[in-house]
């Protein structure tokens, strides 16, 4: 096999961004002393202010016994520097990392400290919190970036041949702990997949395109944008995470409503499994038995490695409207959202906030922003004088149209009616300008508490339309209570994300003070919280952000028995010795039967301080 020498002027990606927190190292939010306001600054704009973020934190996350008379200090807890954090020297395998050397050139393979830092962990609270002071228990030995599905199938051959534990890898953006090596008992590999980052072929006439799934989002869309399409997956993680990463967990996109989730979206794929690689026959539909790739789609890089992919792709919309509108309250927009559903005119993207989630969204803006302009004090005299509105249980909702102009047109007059119908209350295009625009900010947010002494975290489910409202109101209730009764600030909302015929995906985000020595022990009990009323009421154990480690101890009440020896038997007969991303997606025998404890449970216990 010919070596593919990569351009000695390319930086890798995971070179390029943060190792102890989200996206692009040069964006993030601090604070401007000594006036003390917090700005967000981004590769074009330094230090634009976020006026009311700082008294938004101090309403919702001061201590009760914090006196409110006294000016606020954000407390600091900056993360270690990377220089200063120790991780265990890599094993040495020299037999197979000189059968290795033979396919892949240096430069594709790396064991200094940075790669083996930025391949342990993903994205999630516990993730950042444990980089931060350096908590790592396990890194993998060695990282190796492949160029094609052939060198990943010699990879594969060789791991196969010498037991070596082999960890596909995209953007690392999981928040479930699916790409950590769990264990030392063998050599380790992370296998990084983003020089695999073309797209192959585009088919104008299928409306198809085959593509390298490494390639992160912006990249993908580039590309495809070129040939007149578009894929139309954008997750909130779309700058940093990849195709292949959809694929393995499930990904779903703001505009699912219209394009549908990733597995909608995936025509075929190339899987590369220890013992031979899977091949799917590309085709609308077939109906000869099993849907074979539905096996590979959510596995978790449990079965194999996802190489190439054909996906359904559509022409780049001709328009592309987003609009905001305020509803008078939650149970408005539900039911509007509802009527929107029944009414068949499906817009592209309907997302609605709750009222904390709406304070926040206003609380998050610059100063001078669209939104700001429309909340002015006049709009929001007539909304209370003579629309009846209380400011406390607003809702605002971003609503989407894309396609030719007169799908859209058509589309939006249905759905403008019922909205009006329903009491909403329309802002106009600038707060869908504006959501567009911000879209992927939000995540920058988390770092600056992280700095500050708090945490945040999100829990999601797809959930019935009969449970949706109680799911969301017991949810809340049973949070703030939690925490309130141990005397720590909480803080919690929702909003709805993707909608579909039987149900929509609610999306919570809950954050609170880190209490000294406690900071982990708030989030396993948040996070177990939460999980144990999404499934009280039916809900997914995840709409999008999949199982990792974090999920395994509820898989077992989520799923069929029957469906967890399937899999195992799917697992021995791909993956006989167990040498891809092991522990993730379903519980060993030994947890099952209380032999052993849970990975999540195991490492979270020692509760260390930042
Ligand atoms: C701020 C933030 C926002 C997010 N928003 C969304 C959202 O809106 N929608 C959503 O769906 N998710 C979201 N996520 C979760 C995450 O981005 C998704 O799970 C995403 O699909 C992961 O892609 P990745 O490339 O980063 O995969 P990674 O995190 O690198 O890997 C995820 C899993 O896939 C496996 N894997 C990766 N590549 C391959 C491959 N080629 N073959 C086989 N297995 C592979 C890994 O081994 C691992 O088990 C968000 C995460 C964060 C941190």
């Amino acid at each position: 096999m010919e070596k593919k020498e990569f351009p000695q002027n390319q930086v890798d990606l995971y070179q390029q961004i943060k190792w102890n927190g989200w996206g692009d190292t040069r964006k993030f939010l601090h604070q401007v002393k000594p006036e003390g306001f917090v700005a967000l600054t981004t590769p074009s704009v330094s230090a634009q202010p976020l006026p009311s973020l700082k008294g938004f934190i101090k309403k919702e996350l001061s201590l009760p016994t914090d006196d409110p008379n006294k000016p606020f200090e954000l407390e600091e807890t900056p993360s270690l520097r990377i220089e200063d954090i120790k991780i265990h020297a890599p094993k040495q395998y020299p037999e197979f990392v000189k059968e290795l050397k033979a396919f892949f050139s240096a430069d594709q393979l790396k064991d200094d400290k940075l790669a083996r830092i930025t391949h342990t962990f993903g994205k999630s609270i516990r993730d950042l919190i444990r980089v931060r002071i350096g908590l790592i228990k396990y890194a993998p030995d060695l990282i190796v970036l492949p160029h094609s599905h052939e060198e990943v199938e010699k990879l594969v051959q060789l791991a196969q041949k010498w037991n070596v534990v082999i960890i596909p890898m995209g953007g690392g953006s999981n928040i479930v702990g699916a790409i950590e090596p769990v264990s030392d008992d063998r050599f380790t590999v992370s296998i990084d997949m983003r020089r695999m980052n073309k797209v192959l072929w585009v088919d104008r006439k299928e409306m198809t395109a085959c593509i390298q799934v490494g390639v992160m989002g912006p990249h993908l869309e580039e590309q495809l944008n070129k040939q007149g399409v578009s894929l139309g997956h954008d997750p909130d993680s779309f700058e940093f995470s990849t195709l292949g990463g959809w694929l393995a967990t499930c990904s779903s996109g703001h505009q699912s409503d219209k394009y549908g989730d990733i597995e909608d979206m995936a025509v075929s794929f190339r899987t590369v499994t220890p013992t031979g690689t899977l091949e799917l026959r590309n085709g609308a539909r077939a109906g000869a038995g099993i849907n074979y790739k539905h096996i590979i789609l959510g596995s978790e890089g449990t079965l194999g490695i996802i190489t190439e992919a054909v996906m359904k792709v559509h022409a780049v919309p001709q328009a592309a409207e987003y609009y905001g509108f305020l509803f008078p309250s939650f149970n408005h927009a539900v039911a509007a959202l509802q009527q929107i559903r029944s009414s068949e005119i499906i817009p592209t993207m309907i997302r609605i906030y709750d009222p904390e989630e709406t304070a926040l969204s206003f609380a998050s803006k610059p100063s001078k922003g669209p939104i700001a302009e429309f909340m002015s004090a006049a709009v929001k005299k007539y909304l209370h004088y003579v629309r009846s509105f209380d400011f406390k249980s607003v809702c605002l909702s971003i609503i989407g149209f894309e396609g030719p102009k007169k799908v859209v047109d058509f589309h939006r007059n249905s759905v403008f009616d019922i909205l009006s119908k329903n009491g909403a209350f329309g802002l106009g295009s600038a707060p869908g300008k504006t959501w567009a625009e911000k879209r992927y900010d939000l995540p920058y947010i988390r770092d600056f508490l992280l700095d500050h002494n708090m945490w945040v975290d999100v829990a999601e489910t797809t959930v019935s339309y009969t449970n949706l409202v109680p799911l969301w109101k017991e949810a809340k209730q049973a949070f703030q209570q939690h925490f309130r009764s141990q005397g720590i600030p909480s803080w919690i909302c929702a909003h709805i994300s993707h909608t579909y015929s039987n149900g929509v995906c609610l999306y919570f985000i809950f954050a609170s003070k880190q209490n000294s020595d406690k900071d982990m022990k708030q989030y396993i009990e948040a996070k177990g919280l939460m999980t144990d009323i999404i499934l009280k009421y039916g809900g997914a154990l995840s709409h999008h952000h999949a199982v990792g480690y974090e999920h395994v101890p509820w898989m077992t009440r989520y799923v069929s028995k029957g469906w967890i020896q399937v899999y195992r038997k799917l697992k021995e007969t791909f993956d006989p010795k167990d040498i891809c991303n092991p522990r993730k997606l379903i519980p060993t025998i030994k947890e099952e039967n209380n032999q052993e404890p849970y990975l999540f449970n195991v490492i979270n216990i020692k509760n260390p301080k930042l």
